[in-house]
């Protein structure tokens, strides 16, 4: 494998084919469906009517850092608060430490070539802190606004680096991932805001009023990508994708890294206990 740092280096993005095998990738999406069947919603729906239950909502994903949890696609309910689509069709991701608690997420999520990426990126002593089975269901797939990975892993200096696994074919049909080329450095690559958390509360700080690239625009271009991809992006790259209104799925599987050479922000909403340590590839 070879891996052009100074494209990386220049463009804030690498795109590399062929990284999983159609194997690897069936064992994976077979286990996030048992994990999806074995998801029992209880409490844990987005009804946004009453304080008590913002809060019940704001729990689960607080503290499913060291969990594996599902979150729900936000227009898979009605009016009502009923599900719209079966179950299987109505989670937007499973998050978000799958990589560490589950084995067959474990295997997918290590091993000497996501190593061999690392180091050539930098990572020397990589920290893998969350995972993300993403569905982007068919017709119901949320938007992922513009962002920066570095505002929810901030570290000093800023090393998080996402890896990025297509499952499936990411196209502009299925809201494939949009990247601005070279956003990460110069006068556009800065922080924008921060995702901080106090106790049982988190928000977004705003950090710098530098402009997301406008849409449509030159600025950004769109990875469509084939199954089996890995996109590894900076933690200061500007990235979006777009609803998903196909009857495709766009499944995909995400893992944000730091350098353990970089110090972690304790504002960072994600913290590891001594039970369930931060650890490498
Ligand atoms: O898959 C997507 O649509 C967005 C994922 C993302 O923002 C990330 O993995 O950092
Ligand atoms: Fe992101």
């Amino acid at each position: 494998m070879t891996v052009d740092t100074a494209r990386y280096a220049e463009q804030g993005f690498l795109v590399i084919p062929g990284f999983k095998t159609a194997a690897e990738i069936a064992a994976l999406r077979e286990r996030a469906l048992q994990i999806v069947d074995g998801f029992d919603p209880g409490e844990q729906r987005p009804v946004f009517t009453t304080e008590e239950q913002q809060r019940h909502v704001d729990d689960y994903f607080l503290d499913s850092g060291d969990q594996v949890r599902c979150f729900f696609e936000e227009e898979a309910f009605d009016a009502e608060g009923r599900l719209r689509v079966p179950k299987e069709l109505a989670i937007n991701k499973i998050g978000h430490a799958m990589h560490d608690l589950d084995p067959v997420f474990s295997r997918f999520s290590k091993g000497p070539a996501l190593r061999e990426v690392a180091a050539a990126l930098g990572l020397t002593r990589p920290q893998v802190w969350q995972s993300m089975f993403i569905f982007k269901q068919p017709g119901i797939g949320g938007e992922v606004r513009w962002h920066q990975d570095a505002s929810f892993f901030e570290s000093d200096p800023i090393t998080v680096t996402t890896f990025w696994f297509a499952l499936e074919d990411a196209t502009l049909q299925n809201g494939c991932l949009w990247a601005e080329p070279g956003g990460h450095r110069g006068a556009r690559g800065v922080l924008r805001e921060r995702f901080v958390r106090e106790g049982r509360k988190a928000w977004m700080e705003q950090v710098d009023a530098t402009p997301w690239p406008a849409a449509d625009s030159k600025e950004a271009v769109p990875l469509e990508v084939e199954a089996g991809s890995l996109v590894v992006f900076h933690g200061l790259l500007p990235h979006y994708s777009a609803a998903n209104r196909s009857e495709k799925s766009r499944h995909a599987y995400t893992l944000h890294v730091t350098d353990a050479a970089s110090h972690y922000s304790p504002r960072n909403w994600l913290q590891r206990g001594a039970e369930l340590p931060v650890q490498g590839f």
